[in-house]
């Protein structure tokens, strides 16, 4: 990839990459786009098939922080964090330390926290170098995990779809597809438990299915049969791109509503949803409430406030479907469209010069 190349053409303000061998860090930070605010996104810990891999998901990422940012309407920009390794066997407390050492360096401009491989616990570690993380232990007033608040937010835009969908937000009696039932999607079930919705589930992890079969009833099914289930909704709560040729075909749900990031594989596929009269509430809306969550701690975290917030997921979906209804566009470009209008309208706002304290005409 001819780096530079790349970010010019989607805009990339920076890459920073991270190196220390005493812990074994490995890491690549990507700020997006600051526009809106400082660029706040979680740091990610996986085994990257190679350092192409690892660059290519950060940047990915990165910019889905950027949208999902500006479509929840939060004053941040959008930036995410890769740590190279197997988050069960390659971390130590040294590495989060110096990755820690790494996020103060940038001064603010990047804004840690949770997402896939990496805890609480991890966090508390970045905070004994840095003020710049979000998503740490309760106990010190922090939001703590922001999982069952992302499954608590797809709820809530589960049933902005219903109400697009079926013209009453009521899931009662609904039967929803869930794949992958980890720790949002195991949230959004007792929710959905609770209302009267039947669920259908699967997970790779036998663990993880028998608890969602014990506690709610579920049905289970295997792996590669979820797509094809009679129901109402498919909620897709683990992998990305699993809205493809080949599973788009079997679909019998009217809506596509779940946690998981980046769910088309690619915009086509959100083409032909539409086409199909499915209702496909974008990823980045309905995922939004884990990063409002944490986001609130940056003006002391309020866990009422912070709620009420990711209830707006329910008003930001319905305004995308307004968007898809009013331009004729299917859901996920009304999505692009709400966030890069946010953005778009600040900057223009910014073209005026204001004078601060910092600014070398300051000194005259
Ligand atoms: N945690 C958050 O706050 C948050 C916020 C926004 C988006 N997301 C996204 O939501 C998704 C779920 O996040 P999570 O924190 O619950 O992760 P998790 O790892 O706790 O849960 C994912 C579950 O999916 C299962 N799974 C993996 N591959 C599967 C397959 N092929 N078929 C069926 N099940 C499979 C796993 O075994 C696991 O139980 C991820 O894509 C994540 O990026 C999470
Ligand atoms: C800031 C984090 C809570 C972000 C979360 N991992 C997401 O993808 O939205």
């Amino acid at each position: 990839m001819e780096m530079f190349n790349y970010m010019e053409e989607y805009d990339y303000e920076q890459l920073v990459l991270c190196q220390d061998k005493n812990s074994g860090l490995k890491a690549i930070i990507v700020i997006h786009d600051t526009t809106l605010g400082p660029a706040l996104g979680g740091t990610r810990m996986w085994t990257y098939s190679s350092e192409e891999d690892a660059i290519e998901d950060a940047l990915r990422l990165a910019k889905g922080m950027t949208y999902k940012n500006a479509a929840a309407g939060l004053n941040l920009g959008g930036g995410k964090a890769v740590i190279i390794g197997d988050p069960k066997k390659d971390k130590n407390p040294e590495m989060f330390r110096a990755f820690g050492r790494y996020i103060q360096s940038l001064n603010g401009r990047y804004i840690t926290a949770e997402d896939v491989g990496t805890t609480v616990h991890d966090m508390d570690l970045i905070h004994m170098e840095t003020n710049f993380v979000t998503g740490t232990s309760p106990e010190s007033g922090s939001s703590g995990n922001p999982s069952p608040v992302t499954g608590y937010g797809i709820y809530k835009g589960m049933k902005a779809a219903a109400m697009e969908a079926y013209g009453d937000p009521s899931l009662e009696g609904k039967t929803v597809a869930v794949q992958g039932v980890g720790n949002v999607a195991y949230a959004l079930c007792e929710h959905l438990h609770e209302e009267g919705a039947d669920l259908i589930v699967t997970d790779v992890n036998k663990e993880a299915a028998k608890r969602a079969v014990d506690t709610f009833g579920a049905k289970l099914v295997e792996p590669d049969e979820i797509y094809g289930v009679d129901c109402d909704i498919y909620a897709p709560c683990a992998l990305g791109a699993t809205i493809n040729d080949e599973t788009i075909p079997q679909l019998k749900a009217k809506i596509v509503a779940g946690s998981a990031n980046n769910q088309l594989k690619t915009m086509e596929h959100g083409d032909m949803l539409h086409e199909m009269g499915i209702v496909y509430a974008p990823d980045y809306v309905i995922n939004s409430g884990g990063v409002i969550n944490v986001s609130d701690e940056l003006d002391g975290y309020n866990h009422k406030r912070a709620m009420k917030k990711v209830e707006m997921i329910y008003d930001n979906l319905t305004q995308v479907f307004e968007i898809s209804r009013r331009d004729q566009i299917p859901t996920y470009a009304a999505a692009d469209r709400l966030a890069e209008e946010r953005i778009r309208s600040l900057q223009a706002s910014r073209s005026q010069f204001l004078r601060n304290g910092h600014h070398i005409l300051s000194r005259r």
